[in-house]
């Protein structure tokens, strides 16, 4: 549990953190626009993008999951479009450090890490303070 509060705490924080480098209020992200729906979709048992992401932690292939689904899991497209997103900005070079949680979710969407390399990735970040950019 610790692990997920940790992730889905940081994976707000990216996505605060380009939104703010977008024109956004840092408070639309910690309202129920931000905050809140994360929690949906990430705790929610019957969520399209938690049911993608368990699925691939099983085992299956991004191209069976997405096959198989009646429904449409809008995470893994959106994920593609903020890293378009994050190399527009200034200083891009530096945003696979700075949007970790981010290049590793497109790294195994996009079939270049196992779900479980993206995590180890992750786990071996170097520690720094929480909220160093915002
Ligand atoms: N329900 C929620 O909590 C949240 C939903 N969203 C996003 O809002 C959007 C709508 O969500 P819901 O209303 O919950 O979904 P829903 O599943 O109730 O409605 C989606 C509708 O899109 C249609 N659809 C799917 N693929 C299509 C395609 N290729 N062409 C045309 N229509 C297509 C489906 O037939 C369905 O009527 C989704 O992108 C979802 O990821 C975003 C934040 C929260
Ligand atoms: O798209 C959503 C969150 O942005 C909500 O959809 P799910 O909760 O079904 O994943």
């Amino acid at each position: 549990m610790n692990a997920s509060a940790a992730l889905v705490t940081r994976g707000v924080n990216e996505v605060q953190r380009l939104a703010i480098n977008l024109g956004a209020r840092s408070s639309t992200l910690t309202g129920l626009s931000g905050v809140g729906d994360t929690f949906g979709t990430c705790f929610g048992p019957l969520s399209r993008n938690r049911t993608l992401g368990m699925r691939l932690g099983r085992g299956e292939t991004v191209e069976e999951i997405l096959a198989s689904m009646a429904e449409v899991a809008e995470g893994y497209a959106t994920t593609f479009s903020l890293v378009e997103m994050i190399e527009k900005l200034p200083r891009a070079h530096r945003a696979e450090r700075t949007f970790p949680i981010i290049y590793n979710v497109k790294c195994i969407l996009d079939g270049s890490c196992t779900p479980q390399e993206g995590v180890r990735r992750l786990m071996d970040t170097k520690g720094r303070v929480e909220l160093w950019n915002l």
